[in-house]
């Protein structure tokens, strides 16, 4: 089938390429592309499908009657609407403008485009049937591949995984026999695109880019053709896409398919966005897909993967990933341990007395707050009671500041020991301590006062020259039922104001909040 081409003008020749928002090409290597004629060219019928799609106003039948004057690209277009992807099990259609509407502009674009793919012919030194077959594979790929990570953006990746290669074909018009001995063997990638870097100052991707620019294609899409060589990595979906496609279209292409897909599974383990069942579901279409694709855009179909090799592969990667993610968890769960564990050791160091070891001031406030609300809505009674060591100057003055501590340190642990397990006893500043009885009222908030007391009496807190040191306390006591508290400020202060009526009568006893008569 012979296929009309038209010239191509030579890459200077289109001014609004550097427009088009591509890196730039080497200036000598750019004037060089811009001199030769052979540079691989567009079928007629392509170029003007591309000039309909860049006119202002294109429409659908404008297409389809350029298709109809072209019965080869008739016949694909039509093949590819009925292809299994396509078709989707709906009626085959008979005309290219049903084809059209079938698989879309995008699509149409790639099958007019594929026209441009290299051919085997004997008179080449490149393997084009390796080309052409790594195209087709990367460009079915990478529409299996998005339809999973970014279904919009298929058709385009399509045409531009397509493309990708068409690069190669632009340095062997320029060089022939200098470029194709300089380079290795077409399925090393990699190396090959450091060779032509090292040679010409890019890589055949760019001058592919440039290339299809240069015939109309899109820019999104000839920017694609450069991104289908960039790292395998998370991000941006498209290029991923784009990037894969590639290496699997070489590893089935690869002398030893099995060992290259296996280090490329074990490779994208490190790429959080792939999971391993779904490209076993690529695979697996492609595998389906490759024999019609390749009748569609006529090339030896590449040979099948040894899928139980795959497989077996995938499983293995599937279990160290899941112990791999275990052990992740088990220190994660370790590590939330730890920082729970200092967390606890901090939240405790905030809210002790570093002397006594009782609560502080500001946790008991807070606490009693809460105290305070809930025993409002719940209505249950709840007491406070403020004690203060009487006469304690006198202690720090007489035996020096460090015995008062001991004294303190004393009188916290019998006062912790004393208190319900349902009490908060703390140290409330100096020789002030305030204990937050919840469910308890006046009178058996006294029988604890009472207890204190007694235990003062009976026990001294220290020994002092050698003589046992007792210590006494005034008590205020100050119960929700004793007045119209506002908050547990309010209370607080109602058991101040009742220990200070004790200083007052005397020390050494207990008092309780009396709320003052309308007089006082
Ligand atoms: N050793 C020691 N003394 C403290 C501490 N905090 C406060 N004090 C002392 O406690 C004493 C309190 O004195 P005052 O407020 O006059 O009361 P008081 O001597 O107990 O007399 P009354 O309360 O009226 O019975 C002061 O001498 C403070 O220095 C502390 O952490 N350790």
């Amino acid at each position: 089938m012979s296929i009309e081409r038209i010239s191509t003008e030579g890459l200077s020749g289109m001014r609004e390429l550097a427009e088009a928002g591509l890196p730039p090409l080497p200036e000598a290597l750019r004037s060089r592309l811009a001199e030769c004629r052979t540079l691989p060219s567009l079928p007629a019928s392509a170029a003007r499908i591309i000039a309909i799609a860049r006119s202002s106003d294109p429409r659908l039948a404008d297409y389809a009657r350029t298709i109809e004057q072209d019965p080869a690209l008739t016949m694909r277009l039509l093949g590819m609407a009925n292809s299994t992807f396509y078709s989707r099990g709906g009626n085959p259609v008979t005309t290219s403008l049903d084809a059209l509407s079938r698989i879309g502009l995008d699509a149409t674009l790639a099958v007019v485009l594929s026209f441009g793919l290299p051919r085997a012919s004997s008179d080449q030194s490149l393997d084009h049937e390796y080309l052409c077959q790594r195209a087709i594979l990367a460009a079915s790929a990478v529409q299996e591949l998005a339809q999973h990570l970014c279904p919009h953006d298929a058709p385009q990746l399509f045409t531009s995984a397509l493309l990708q290669d068409i690069g190669i074909l632009a340095f062997e018009a320029l060089d022939g026999e200098a470029y194709t001995s300089a380079i290795p063997d077409l399925r090393q990638h990699q190396k090959l695109s450091e060779v032509e870097q090292a040679r010409y100052g890019c890589d055949h991707a760019l001058v592919g880019a440039w290339l299809a620019a240069s015939w109309g294609v899109p820019t999104t899409i000839a920017s694609g053709i450069i991104d289908s060589h960039g790292a395998l990595e998370d991000g941006d979906a498209r290029k991923l896409c784009l990037r894969l496609s590639c290496r699997i279209a070489e590893c089935w292409l690869a002398t030893d398919s099995a060992s290259a897909f296996s280090s490329l599974l074990r490779q994208l383990t490190s790429v959080a966005s792939l999971d391993i069942v779904m490209l076993m579901n690529v695979m697996q279409e492609l595998q389906h897909r490759l024999p019609s694709l390749s009748r569609l855009f006529e090339i030896t179909c590449p040979p099948a993967v040894d899928s139980t090799h795959l497989l077996a592969e995938a499983k293995e990667l599937l279990f160290e990933q899941n112990l791999r993610m275990t052990i992740r968890l088990a220190e994660q769960q370790r590590e939330l341990e730890a920082l729970h564990a200092s967390h606890v050791v901090l939240d405790e160091q905030h809210r002790t007395d570093h002397l006594t070891q009782l609560v502080n001031r500001p946790w008991l406030e807070k606490r009693l707050a809460q105290y305070f609300d809930c025993a409002k809505v719940a209505q249950q009674p709840l007491s406070v009671m403020f004690i203060d060591l009487d006469h304690f100057k006198r202690i720090n003055d007489r035996f020096g500041h460090r015995f008062g501590d001991e004294v303190l340190i004393h009188f916290a642990a019998a006062l912790n020991n004393m208190v319900r397990e349902s009490d908060i006893a703390g140290r409330y500043g100096g020789e002030e301590f305030l204990v937050i009885m919840p469910n308890t009222d006046r009178r058996q908030a006294s029988i604890l006062a009472d207890r204190i007391r007694e235990y003062l009496a009976k026990q001294p807190l220290a020994q002092a020259d050698g003589k046992p040191l007792h210590v006494t306390a005034s008590i205020g006591i100050a119960d929700l039922e004793d007045g119209e508290f506002e908050n547990a400020a309010a209370l607080v202060d109602a058991a101040d104001h009742a220990m200070y009526g004790i200083k007052h009568g005397g020390r050494d006893g207990v008092g309780h909040y009396e709320e003052p008569g309308p007089g006082e």
